[in-house]
């Protein structure tokens, strides 16, 4: 289903980093049906090139390069080739990232610190490096951070992942001060459960085969999310609908972190 215009994001050059699989592909589909011109990164070559093939096929404008997001100079090899591909970049969306689950009082400080360093680190790399070229080009710019919806809520087993979820949030808020000046907005969005293959193998090990219809049980609406409904959000965000808000983290998980509800009722 197409919501947005095919030329809402005619001459718009976004980023989206873990733009090979999963959600980061989802949003950059979307963003690219709305006229976007499209780079993905990751640090699988082969994935990207897989993703890239399909939307040239679509007709999305398309590169991809293969980095990691943990490694400064990686990163700005990224912007550079944006840059040299597309002539700028206007649009970042931070989605690469992830965790495993673990007992807290098993975690070893590699554990800890590698995955506070992809989600924290790496996020905080990425956007430095492209708010600095879009401040160098002086037409403002948009920033998403995927993080997860249950950030100010805990979730046990994987501490490492919403302290640093909530670093980036920090983060965000922070330089949603420092860059308004700029044009540049930030904002993030927490999801609650959608299916792709990363988020299966992550919870293969722990979670048990029922873990999706365990975790949906709880879910008000009844389902998964549909990775269209993060690319809409996304799109969004991104777009001059989205042009007087910055700092803001928005929660997209059917009703899931309201919890269940209160026992009583007055009816
Ligand atoms: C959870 C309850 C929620 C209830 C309701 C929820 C509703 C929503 C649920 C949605 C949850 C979120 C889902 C997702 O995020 S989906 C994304 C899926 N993809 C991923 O998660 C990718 C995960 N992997 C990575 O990002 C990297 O592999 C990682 C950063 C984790 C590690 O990379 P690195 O290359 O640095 O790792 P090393 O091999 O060098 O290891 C470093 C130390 O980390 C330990 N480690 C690494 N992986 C694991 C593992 N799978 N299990 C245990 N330990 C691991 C490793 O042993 C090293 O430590 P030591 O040296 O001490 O051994
Ligand atoms: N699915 C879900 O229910 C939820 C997911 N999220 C978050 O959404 C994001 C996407 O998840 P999802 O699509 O499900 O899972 P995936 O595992 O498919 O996505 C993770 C993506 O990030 C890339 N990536 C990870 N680390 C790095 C790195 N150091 N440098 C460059 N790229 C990297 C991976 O590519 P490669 O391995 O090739 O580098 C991959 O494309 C993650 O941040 C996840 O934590 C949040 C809430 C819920």
């Amino acid at each position: 289903m197409q919501i947005f215009s095919e030329n809402l994001l005619a001459n718009q050059v976004a980023i989206v980093t873990g733009g090979g699989t999963g959600i980061g592909k989802q949003i950059a589909k979307t963003l690219g049906e709305s006229g976007a011109k499209v780079v993905i990164a990751g640090r699988r070559k082969e994935v990207l090139e897989e993703t890239r093939n399909e939307f040239v096929k679509e007709g999305i404008e398309t590169h991809a390069i293969s980095i990691d997001i943990r490694v400064p100079e990686q990163v700005q090899q990224l912007v550079d080739f944006t840059v040299g591909s597309f002539g700028k970049v206007d649009i970042l969306v931070n989605n690469a990232g992830g965790q495993f689950p673990k007992k807290s009082e098993e975690l070893t400080p590699n554990g800890w610190n590698a995955v506070i360093h992809n989600n924290l680190n790496g996020t905080f790399y990425v956007t430095q490096a492209v708010a600095k070229q879009m401040i160098k080009q002086g037409t403002g710019g948009a920033i998403t951070n995927i993080l997860v919806s249950f950030l100010h809520r805990g979730a046990p087993g994987i501490a490492h992942s919403v302290a640093a979820r909530n670093g980036v949030y920090g983060m965000m808020r922070t330089l949603a001060l420092e860059w308004a000046k700029y044009n540049i907005r930030i904002n993030s969005i927490g999801p609650g459960l959608f299916v792709t293959e990363g988020m299966k193998e992550e919870m293969a090990s722990s979670a048990g085969p029922h873990f999706i219809e365990q975790v949906t049980q709880d879910v008000p609406l009844g389902r998964t999310g549909r990775l269209q409904e993060l690319g809409w959000l996304v799109t969004y965000l991104s777009c001059p609908a989205a042009e007087y808000m910055t700092g803001e983290f928005i929660v997209i998980d059917g009703g899931n972190s309201l919890g269940r509800g209160l026992t009583f009722v007055p009816y």
